[in-house]
């Protein structure tokens, strides 16, 4: 394992070199105002007329055509949904890329399944916070960061490496550590995370346990609070103390129900699925799919989004969320980001 801390990068890398982000978004966003606050010389590079067009204006940065921007840059670090970022590529990005250059993504998929094709006179790098990009800036603003990767595909320069890790310690993220990988190993692992467990196994195991108490009688409040509310607060402990110390803080009882129970949930059948998923991905069938998916206008994603807004628990949710000021609570952290930026504004 190679991990690197802040005492272990020099921003230096990027002086007198322009790196401009492509996309606002979640990533966009977080990553372009960090890397703005931390001295680097940031253009967001945005479609004309689009939704993030005048938000990153009014959050005081400074924006450009992806055109413009690409032309410019020394660094094209793309955070577009990536569905979309071979075309936008191809069209926008690649006839401005000049020798040097660095292409950077938060995320390998574009690269290791052969989307986009980059001259071999041009840097090919990854720097990918491990988490949403709300957090990204959130936790920068708290003075730490979230951990995060970094990978070299083609090192045109010698020095790709140096950069990417530059642009890594500028959105904060090697206060929590830069940890080495390949472009292979984060884009399929990344891929399987979001989808057997961090986005896709977790939403099903709360529902599949609401749904449960629920059909059995029980208020749906209370297995609401059951099953999901107290599901942050126990992954919480895990985060913090490791599974150990998640025993050590839950009843005995909680414990020897739990050890006892739970490969009745995740057992053999569901352990053999989450291979099959794993190998899907490998394979290069999920990215089929899913460029087949989009070519089309997402057809199954907008259904499948329709029958989740319909789900009890995603009214109970937010009935409750609202009942206990989470709702407020979280928005006025969101407000809290924002604000500080209007005050960078106004500065200017
Ligand atoms: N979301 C996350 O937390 C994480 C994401 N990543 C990776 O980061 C990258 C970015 O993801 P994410 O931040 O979620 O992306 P988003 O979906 O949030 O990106 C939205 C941005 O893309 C722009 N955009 C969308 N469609 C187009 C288009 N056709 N042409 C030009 N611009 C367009 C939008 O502009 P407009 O307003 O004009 O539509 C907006 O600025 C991906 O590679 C992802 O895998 C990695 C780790 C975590
Ligand atoms: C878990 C989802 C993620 O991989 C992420 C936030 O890291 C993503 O693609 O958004
Ligand atoms: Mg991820
Ligand atoms: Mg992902």
């Amino acid at each position: 394992m190679k991990m690197y801390y802040d005492k272990d990068v020099d921003v230096k890398a990027l002086a007198n070199k322009t790196v401009a982000v492509i996309g606002y978004g979640s990533q966009g966003m977080g990553q372009s105002q960090n890397m703005s606050d931390s001295g680097l010389k940031v253009i967001v590079g945005l479609r004309e007329g689009g939704a993030s067009w005048q938000k990153a204006k009014d959050d005081g940065m400074n924006v450009k055509t992806i055109e413009d921007a690409a032309k410019e840059a020394d660094v094209i670090h793309i955070l577009l949904p990536d569905e979309i970022q071979a075309d936008v590529y191809e069209k926008s990005i690649a006839p401005y890329v000049k020798p040097g250059n660095t292409i950077s993504f938060s995320h390998g998929y574009n690269i290791h399944f052969k989307y986009i094709k980059v001259p071999e006179d041009v840097n090919i790098t990854m720097i990918a916070p491990k988490g949403p990009g709300s957090m990204v800036r959130r936790t920068y603003l708290e003075g730490f960061g979230i951990p995060g990767l970094v990978a070299i595909e083609q090192d045109a320069t010698g020095d790709a490496l140096d950069v990417a890790l530059a642009m890594g310690k500028a959105c904060g993220l090697s206060k929590a550590g830069i940890l080495e990988t390949t472009f292979r190993e984060e884009t399929e692992t990344d891929l399987f995370g979001e989808q057997a467990i961090l986005c896709g196994g977790v939403t099903e195991l709360i529902n599949a346990g609401f749904t449960t108490l629920v059909e059995a009688g029980y208020q749906p409040e209370i297995a609401y609070f059951e099953t999901c509310h107290e599901l942050k607060l126990i992954v919480d402990l895990i985060y913090e103390k490791g599974f150990a110390g998640m025993w050590n803080d839950v009843s005995n009882t909680a414990e020897f129900g739990g050890l006892s129970r739970r490969d009745r949930i995740i057992n053999d059948d569901a352990k053999k699925e989450m291979k099959k998923i794993l190998s899907e991905i490998q394979k290069g069938k999920f990215t089929k799919e899913w460029a087949l998916e989009s070519t089309a206008k997402m057809p199954m994603l907008n259904r499948m989004r329709e029958l989740e807004s319909e789900e009890k628990i995603e009214k109970v949710g937010s009935k409750l969320r609202k009942a206990c000021g989470l709702e407020k609570k979280a928005k006025e952290k969101e407000e809290k980001v924002v604000v500080v930026n209007f005050d960078k504004t106004k500065k200017k």
